[in-house]
């Protein structure tokens, strides 16, 4: 089966697979197309026109900055923190050549309940990797410890804002592998009104 295969658009949707942030290198996405990837990802659906996402880029120039600056929360808030620990901070700012934090931005209190908002932040981020793929890179959505920090949150938003992803964007170093994906049957079925408790 050939990955991202970018023929056609319902070819790009069938074969979308993900690449690995720690094995992507070069060429990464140049500032125009990143704003492209961006736009995409804000035409997603959104109940009450409230934008409730927000895009951080990172700068290739300011990834080492961040990565001193996850090093130091950690230390922070991991007591037992270990060198190996630190080291994995700063590799984790540091891998792919770009980087957007993707922010969960809801408008609250609001009558468009939190959740729905949050579901169209998730939906953001898989369009920001639709776009990605669709320019002709491979995206990778991360979360890990830094994305339920408050202290790495307030790096790039402000409460009730939270981390809805680290999506790193690069040109995948490694041929990329199918992962199990599952078969139909497993997650799809017709409903009948059979289901559900008697009455
Ligand atoms: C919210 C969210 C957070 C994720 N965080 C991680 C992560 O921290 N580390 C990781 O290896 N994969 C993580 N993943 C999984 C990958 O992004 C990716 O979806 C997975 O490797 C499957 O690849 P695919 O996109 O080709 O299906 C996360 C996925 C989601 C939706």
């Amino acid at each position: 089966m050939v990955l991202n295969d970018s023929s056609s658009l319902l070819a790009h949707l069938r074969t979308r697979r993900s690449g690995k942030p720690r094995d992507m290198a070069g060429p990464g996405p140049s500032p125009e197309q990143l704003d492209t990837m961006i736009e995409i990802a804000a035409r997603t659906p959104d109940h009450g026109k409230l934008f409730p996402w927000r895009f951080v880029i990172v700068p290739e120039t300011a990834r080492a900055a961040l990565g001193e600056k996850l090093v130091a929360i950690l230390r922070s808030e991991k007591a037992d923190c270990t060198a190996r620990d630190e080291e994995a901070a700063i590799q984790f700012a540091a891998q792919a050549p770009a980087l957007v934090v993707v922010l969960s931005a809801p408008v609250v209190p609001h009558k468009i309940p939190a959740w729905e908002q949050e579901l169209s932040a998730g939906a953001a981020c898989m369009n920001l990797l639709h776009a990605a793929h669709a320019l002709g890179f491979a995206g990778g959505w991360l979360t890990g410890w830094a994305a339920y920090s408050d202290a790495v949150r307030d790096l790039f938003g402000e409460a009730p804002q939270k981390v809805a992803g680290f999506v790193f964007i690069g040109t995948p170093a490694a041929p990329l592998e199918e992962r199990p994906r599952p078969s139909l049957s497993e997650i799809a079925h017709k409903w009948n009104p059979g289901y559900g408790p008697a009455a």
